[in-house]
């Protein structure tokens, strides 16, 4: 099986490969269609979507190369009930027809955090700065710095790969 991942951040195709067995895994940079920080569950999910379908197409017509396109995408969003803003993250995975959504944990963001983002400034950049570090999206992520080492944005993002690629793997679809 030959799965193509939209990004050409190393994290976001390990955890395609921590979820998929021996398939071969390609990683390629593609547009996601949405702002560098996406805001709101719908347009990080866009963003994951088209990042899947522009990765798939990468392999050609009706991909001839591909069974499988991944989108994964960070966002910030809210949910009703509680008044926070919050690190999300979506994967979208197609196989040229179908398209399988799932997301993975989401991670109140620190007030001195979230009033930057809601300024506009992106969520990786902001965190080096508070941080000292260099590129923490490539590696543990905010995920990881913000549970204290207790998940990385690897395995976050492996668990919302796996349920997308749930209508692929499961009868009950
Ligand atoms: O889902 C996430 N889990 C994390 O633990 C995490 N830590 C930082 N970020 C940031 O969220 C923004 C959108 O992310 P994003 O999907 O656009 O990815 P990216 O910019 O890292 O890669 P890519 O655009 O090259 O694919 C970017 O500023 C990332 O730096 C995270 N996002």
């Amino acid at each position: 099986m030959r799965i193509v991942v939209g990004s050409a951040n190393p994290v976001k195709k390990a955890a395609v490969e921590a979820v998929v067995g021996d398939a071969t895994v390609d990683a390629i940079a593609v547009p996601s269609g949405v702002p560098e920080q996406p805001r709101g569950h719908a347009e990080t999910i866009a963003g994951a979507q088209t990042r899947a379908w522009e990765a798939f197409d990468t392999g050609g017509d009706e991909s001839a190369v591909y069974d499988y396109g991944v989108g994964l995408e960070g966002g910030v969003a809210s949910f009703d009930g509680a008044d926070d803003l919050y690190l999300v993250m979506w994967a979208a995975v197609t196989d040229g027809v179908r398209v399988g959504r799932g997301a993975g944990p989401s991670v109140r963001l620190p007030s001195r955090v979230a009033v930057r983002i809601r300024n506009g400034e992106e969520l990786g950049p902001v965190m080096d700065d508070v941080l000292g570090t260099d590129d923490i999206a490539k590696k543990e992520g905010a995920a990881g710095a913000l549970t204290g080492g207790r998940i990385d944005r690897e395995t976050a993002l492996s668990t919302a790969v796996a349920g997308a690629f749930g209508p692929f793997v499961s009868e009950l679809y």
